[in-house]
């Protein structure tokens, strides 16, 4: 079952045209990273969900309600958020900052020691957020998030300000909510290795377009686009009028012979690859070959 939807959505800002027909669905219990360069759009398609930008053309539907100004509390009802940092009141416990949440939703106190529990604070509760680490501070956002307990959750860039052991604790905690609590996840992340770690669903917006997604585009359609992933051979292969994926192959045996695992990496293009290709860059595997 499809939770959010976005069908043909298009977004105008003045002239500019900042998403461009953008469809896709995110299914029950996915993990699915939005990629994309700076300005790509990845905000603004977050804004679109909450309603904040009005779209030129297209709508969005979440468990089936169509979002409109008339179902839009009923629509947010069922979206949770932590767009960068948590916003919390640091002078507060974990506790007393959830009971903002709680007071906001109308909901029970029972349900405060839940989400603590959650996130693995129910020992820090008392204390006051000033006295957090970065990682605790996203993981209290995280249970902000969850309060009312949404079939979504969005998280804008949710690990940049975080060490390599809260990044790590911060994405185990996403993936274990995921598989006990079924919520699905729309993050947005610049780390390829985030998107390669949930190994689930990945989107990439370029310039306002969607312009791969997992779940429909093969990595195999790559393989047939060397010349995009491995911008050097379409140099070397220039003069030719036309050419084929062998001949490419052929060009690059030498090297690939001394170094299997880059020959393995040609035949499956990582994220990185395919990211890059899709910008028009070198990949990893490009600059080993061309120090060759
Ligand atoms: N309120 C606005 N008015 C006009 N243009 C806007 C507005 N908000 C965003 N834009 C433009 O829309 C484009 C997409 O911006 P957006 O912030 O969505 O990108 P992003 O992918 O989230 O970038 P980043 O990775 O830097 O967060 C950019 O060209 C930006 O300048």
């Amino acid at each position: 079952m499809s939770i959010l939807e976005f069908n043909n959505v298009t977004l105008h800002q003045g002239k500019k045209t900042i998403l461009d027909n953008i469809t896709f669905a995110i299914q029950e219990k996915q993990i699915c990273c939005l990629l994309g360069r700076n300005g790509a759009g990845k905000s603004s398609l977050f804004k679109s969900v909450f309603g904040i930008f009005q779209l030129k053309a297209g709508y969005i539907n979440i468990n089936g309600l169509e979002h409109s100004p008339d179902t839009r509390n009923q629509f947010l009802q069922q979206v949770g958020a932590l767009i960068e940092g948590a916003a919390l009141y640091e002078h507060l416990t974990g506790y007393e900052n959830l009971d903002f949440v709680r007071r906001y939703y109308s909901g029970e106190k029972s349900r405060i020691l839940e989400v603590l529990e959650l996130v693995g604070l129910s020992p820090d509760q008392e204390k006051k957020t000033k006295y957090y680490s970065s990682g605790m501070k996203q993981r209290l956002g995280l249970a902000m998030a969850l309060f009312h307990r949404p079939s979504l959750v969005i998280l804008d860039e949710p690990t940049n300000a975080l060490d390599p052991e809260g990044i790590s604790e911060f994405r185990s905690l996403v993936k274990r909510l995921n598989r006990t609590e079924g919520v699905s996840f729309l993050i947005s992340t610049h780390q390829l290795e985030e998107a390669s770690f949930y190994r689930d669903r990945i989107l990439i917006l370029k310039q306002g377009r969607l312009v791969y997604d997992s779940a429909i585009q093969n990595t195999e359609s790559f393989k047939l686009l060397p010349h995009q992933a491995y911008p050097h051979l379409a140099e070397e292969l220039a003069s030719q009028s036309f050419w084929r994926e062998e001949e490419a192959f052929t060009l690059l045996q030498k090297p690939l012979a001394t170094y299997p695992y880059i020959w393995e990496e040609l035949n499956t293009p990582s994220l990185e690859d395919i990211y890059l290709a899709l910008h028009q860059q070198k990949s990893h595997a490009t600059h080993e070959l061309l120090s060759y």
